[in-house]
């Protein structure tokens, strides 16, 4: 579960990203983060996997409060919690396998575990038979299916994408949509910010529209809504 109270974010330069969000996500939701350029959705996503922190306010991540969590246990955090990007991060000179395997080597995992996990996620992403591949041979929705891969290897209860087809034609980005479905179908939180009035109209989910640093918008079933 994802509850934020009160939650502001001022950076360091002055400028106040998040301005007073107050939210609960319940496990198993499917979450589209919207608004405009500038509005504060990455700003939001950052605070969940502490790769940002909040200047006033409560976050609570799957009963842990990320406020108060020592830069030592912010790796805890960061198991229940996979993290996809638009340009998806992976590292160029290792294979897709080695790619999937090195967020299980980090916790010590055995080779026996790494090798079955990667297999699976592999499966599930429909990337079995490019496991010997570097990303550079990779299209970039092929690309994109890794890093979902690497995201969810550990099992996270959370996925957190932030605009991850915004590098990807429109039929390569309803594949990876389907994928995103089926990690939640299996009961894991998925939220997405996205510019895609597509697919969030197409999709009918929880839509959650923050401008300002504010949260304007809170709906069930709901729509894009902007005309950009
Ligand atoms: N690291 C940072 N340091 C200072 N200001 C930042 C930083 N990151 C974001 N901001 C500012 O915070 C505000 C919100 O930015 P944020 O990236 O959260 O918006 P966004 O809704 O994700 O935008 P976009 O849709 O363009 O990705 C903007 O005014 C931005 O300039």
């Amino acid at each position: 579960m994802i509850e934020m109270n009160d939650v502001h974010k001022t950076y360091t330069n002055g400028v106040t990203a998040l301005n007073g969000i107050t939210i609960t996500i319940e496990q198993g939701e499917f979450v589209y983060i919207v608004g405009p350029s500038g509005a504060g959705k990455s700003t939001f996503i950052r605070l969940i996997y502490r790769e940002a922190q909040s200047s006033q306010g409560t976050i609570t991540i799957n009963d842990m409060n990320v406020n108060n969590l020592k830069e030592k246990h912010v790796p805890w955090l960061r198991r229940s919690v996979g993290v996809i990007f638009q340009d998806f991060k992976l590292l160029p000179k290792l294979t897709v396998y080695e790619n999937i395997a090195f967020a299980l080597e980090v916790i010590e995992e055995s080779p026996q575990n790494i090798r079955k996990r990667v297999m699976d996620v592999l499966e599930l992403v429909g990337l079995k038979n490019k496991a010997r591949f570097i990303p550079d041979e990779l299209s970039g929705g092929e690309q994109q299916r890794v890093s979902i891969a690497r995201a969810i290897v550990n099992r996270p209860k959370i996925v957190i994408a932030d605009e991850p087809t915004g590098n990807l034609d429109p039929e390569t980005s309803w594949e990876i949509m389907q994928v995103f479905e089926e990690i939640n179908a299996r009961g894991t939180t998925v939220l997405m910010a996205t510019h895609s009035r597509e697919i969030v109209n197409a999709k009918k989910k929880r839509v959650i529209a923050i401008e300002d640093g504010l949260i304007v918008r809170d709906e069930h079933r709901g729509e894009y809504g902007y005309e950009i």
